[in-house]
């Protein structure tokens, strides 16, 4: 079937945790609408770029756009961003069952407020490995009340300004700001105003005795989370559209970019509501715990539970995180076999880097920026390939780095590091490694957590460890039984995380760091494979209004 959806994007104000800011909205609302459809289903997405001054594109995170590169939704790699007042006709095949996001992919407009879900459900007549009564969801993200133009102002100006951490965190677009810590003018109750309705929060109403399969995405612009509900127990049966081997836990640690579905039971005392919360891990906190509400019907569905609210494990504990990577395998009877060997090695450290002066992050010493022409128009369109030097740099970024040297655990020496936007090209149908390192950045005792999003692909999870990763013996230990596959994986401070996957899938594909701000400071590779087999592109990528119509074939 055909799953059709017509957006209208702009700027409002919104009032998310009771502070009133302009928000980028779909059709007004902002988490923008669920998008839900069955497995097979072709999702079409009409957006019109109502945002006046700036360029849009979206990204269908966690759908590999196999046969669709063109639609993949990112500025300068897949496409010309729309712009003002144009409309952009998104096609795609969702072709597995599953928790998916959608977010922009322009500058930090995520950051602003545009994401949301995407619910694919197994084929009809089909069922699933676990038992539930309902299904719910909720998207968890943070918010800041400057605008992304100060924050992306401030990463980008030498001396650089950090954007800090956010003033809240919201669950399902919900949050609560205390308004008193609004510097002057107090008064003006249009600015903040805790009795806003829109800042009530969020209520999951429950009936006791039901199991409900709750679906969990971050879409976080800088905060990992562990979110819980108070006095339930949580189980794992999915992550980023792959069956877990369930386990069990009281708080569930998520990165930007993941999903899981967590089973979950109202087997709580009926008479009171429970808080659900999340909290900020592996950055100091300094945002409140975000709140909503578990709702036992009858109860009323804003009254507050009797208790006050948890606040969440250690931030700087990262042993339960780690435990919690290690514990997601496969799910028997849909363990998806990884191949056995690779046929390329690349291990990226991951570094904290000054440019000219300028703050960045860098992989193997390469900081990524990008070309005005998109990768995927500037490879493939034939009226372009021929100015190749012209349009992007062509020697590729190196494959490794010195690990025999280089001490993960001190002060990051930020030598020789530049800012390129060379690519990574890789043989079709071959099978690669990525080793994502860890290490300290430019300040001391300083190792952060960066989740890493594949576009294109799943790969597998092979494994991860504490320490710098030894390319002689630390691939012995691989998991090759039972691995999991996701497209975002975080890599833990001070450790590694190693992946496989398939370049199976024709087109140009980004893997970055999902922290907004990182990926603007250069945190991310880019991948080619297959070129010469992708379609013909469709011509909408390219320019805008009927500019696009010059380059149809
Ligand atoms: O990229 C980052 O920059 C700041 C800080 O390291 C700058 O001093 C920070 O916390 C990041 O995650």
């Amino acid at each position: 079937a055909i799953r059709h959806y017509k957006w209208d994007v702009k700027y409002e104000y919104k009032s998310p945790d009771c502070f009133k800011k302009l928000s980028i909205t779909i059709n007004g609302m902002a988490p923008g609408p669920t998008i839900t459809a069955h497995q097979g289903d072709t999702v079409v997405v009409e957006v019109t770029n109502s945002l006046v001054t700036e360029g849009l594109t979206i990204h269908w995170h966690g759908i590999r756009q196999i046969g669709t590169p063109w639609f993949d939704g990112t500025e300068a790699v897949s496409q010309c961003p729309i712009v003002s007042g144009d409309t952009f006709v998104y096609k795609f095949v969702v072709d597995r069952a599953g928790t998916y996001l959608y977010h922009a992919h322009y500058g930090m407009q995520r950051e602003a407020g545009l994401n949301g879900m995407i619910i694919v459900s197994v084929p009809k007549g089909q069922s699933e490995p676990f038992v539930y009564d309902f299904d719910r969801s909720i998207l968890l993200t943070d918010w800041y009340h400057k605008s992304t133009h100060e924050a992306t102002a401030g990463l980008t100006s030498k001396p650089f300004v950090w954007i800090g951490e956010p003033q809240s965190l919201l669950i399902q677009g919900r949050g609560w700001y205390n308004c008193s810590l609004v510097n002057a003018p107090t008064s003006n109750t249009g600015v903040c105003n805790t009795t806003n309705p829109e800042c009530s929060p969020f209520s999951m109403t429950v009936v006791p005795g039901k199991t409900y399969r709750l679906r969990v995405g971050s879409l976080t612009s800088l905060a990992a989370l562990s979110f819980e509900i108070e006095e339930h127990n949580m189980t794992v049966v999915e992550a980023d559209g792959h069956y877990v081997e369930p386990f069990t836990v009281k708080n569930l640690f998520i990165y930007s970019g993941e999903t899981y579905s967590v089973l979950v039971t109202a087997n709580q005392d009926p008479s009171r509501n429970y808080w659900a919360t999340v909290n900020v891990v592996s950055r100091k906190p300094s945002t409140p715990t975000g709140l909503a509400i578990f709702n036992y019907y009858p109860n009323p569905p804003l009254r507050h539970p009797p208790t006050v609210p948890t606040t969440g494990p250690m931030w700087n504990d990262t042993e339960p995180r780690l435990a919690q990577s290690h514990a997601i395998k496969a799910r028997k009877g849909y363990i998806i076999p990884p191949p056995p060997t690779s046929d390329r090695h690349i291990i990226l450290l991951n570094t904290q880097n000054k440019i000219d002066g300028y703050t960045k992050w860098a992989l193997n010493n390469v900081s990524l920026t990008f070309p005005t022409t998109p990768y995927l128009v500037a490879l493939k369109e034939k009226r372009l390939t021929y100015k190749l030097p012209e349009l992007f740099d062509q020697t590729p970024p190196p494959d490794v780095y010195d690990w025999e040297h280089y001490d993960i655990h001190n002060i990051a020496p930020n030598v020789n590091a530049t800012s390129r936007n060379a690519i990574y090209r890789l043989d079709f149908n071959t099978t690669v490694d990525v080793v994502l390192q860890n290490a300290n950045t430019m300040n001391p005792n300083n190792s952060e957590t960066h989740p890493w999003h594949l576009h294109g692909h799943d790969f597998w999870v092979l494994g991860y460890g504490e320490g710098k990763f030894n390319p002689l013996n630390d691939p012995k230990k691989y998991n090759l039984v039972n691995p999991i596959m996701k497209n975002t994986v975080p890599l833990h401070p001070y450790g590694w995380t190693a992946l496989r996957f398939r370049a199976d899938n024709p087109g140009i594909w980004l893997f970055h760091c999902h922290i907004d701000s990182h990926f603007l400071m250069g945190m991310g590779v880019v991948f080619e494979e297959g070129i010469d087999k992708v379609g013909e592109l469709n011509s909408s990528i390219m320019g805008c209004g009927l500019t696009k119509n010059f380059f149809r074939p």
